[in-house]
């Protein structure tokens, strides 16, 4: 799998992005709140607000996904590319139990799948299927969406600050969740503001400042070397500092 964003432009909001991910690149999209880092991952994933549009280019293996149809979306949306986003509440229905919601992506895609126990077993939740959201925690509910996104293995997983609204031990267990379940020849895309994260998670590193892209590079690199003096600010901000 390739995506490639050309010349992302959304509003004044998102301006000019352009980046490629290939199969297995783990890549780190950082910045401050509001730079844009948000509304270029739901461009991508065609879920941008309605009063929102993007122009530019965004392709999933050579295919325009930039006014594809919502019916091509949603096909590719849970199936070739799936997200995590920071409040697991908001992707679960509080009235479904986890064990049926995890097998959803089978359903709507048609496909035969493995069984609930299975996967919820597979990111540590063995024996919650007859849960509903409510009855779990905050971490527990993540582990849920999270087996929701792989359930169909997708080429591409793009998470939007998926440990933030958790407490720190839940968000190491999390982050390496992912690691661990993501096939390695699944492309990441990991939004983050979070310097420490990204260390963890990431190959490359993107960095948005007011809509456009202002450094990129490998994590060491930008992590050891930043060029674009935001970078350098973020950094000498951040706890990585200190422990270089
Ligand atoms: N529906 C919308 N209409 C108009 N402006 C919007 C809309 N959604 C977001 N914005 C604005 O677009 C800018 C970029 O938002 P975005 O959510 O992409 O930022 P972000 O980098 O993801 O920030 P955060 O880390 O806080 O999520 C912000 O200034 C935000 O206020």
């Amino acid at each position: 799998m390739t995506l490639t964003v050309e010349n992302l432009q959304v509003a004044d909001l998102v301006r000019g992005i352009s980046f490629e991910l290939g199969a297995g690149e783990r890549v780190g999209l950082i910045g401050e709140s509001g730079s844009g880092k948000s509304l270029t991952a739901l461009s991508v994933l065609g879920l941008l607000p309605e009063e929102l549009s993007a122009t530019g280019s965004v392709r999933l293996d050579g295919r325009e996904l930039l006014g594809a149809s919502e019916k091509e979306l949603s096909r590719l949306r849970g199936n070739e590319m799936a997200m995590v986003f920071q409040e697991p509440m908001t992707a679960l229905n509080p009235a479904m139990r986890v064990g049926r919601q995890v097998t959803e992506p089978f359903r709507v895609h048609g496909r035969r799948g493995r069984p609930a126990e299975e996967l919820l077993a597979a990111v540590g939740l063995p024996g919650v299927a007859r849960a509903y959201p409510h009855q779990l925690s905050g971490g527990q509910r993540q582990r849920v969406v999270l087996a929701i996104a792989l359930a169909n293995d997708p080429a591409l997983l793009i998470c939007d600050e998926p440990t933030t609204a958790l407490d720190v031990t839940v968000q190491a267990q999390i982050l390496s969740l992912i690691r661990e379940r993501l096939s390695a020849e699944s492309s990441l895309l990991f939004i983050t503001h979070d310097l420490a994260v990204v260390a963890q998670m990431c190959d490359r590193v993107l960095v948005m400042l007011d809509g456009s892209i202002v450094e990129h590079g490998s994590t060491r690199e930008v992590l050891t070397a930043p060029k674009h003096a935001y970078t350098q600010r973020l950094l000498a901000a951040s706890d990585l500092e200190g422990a270089r």
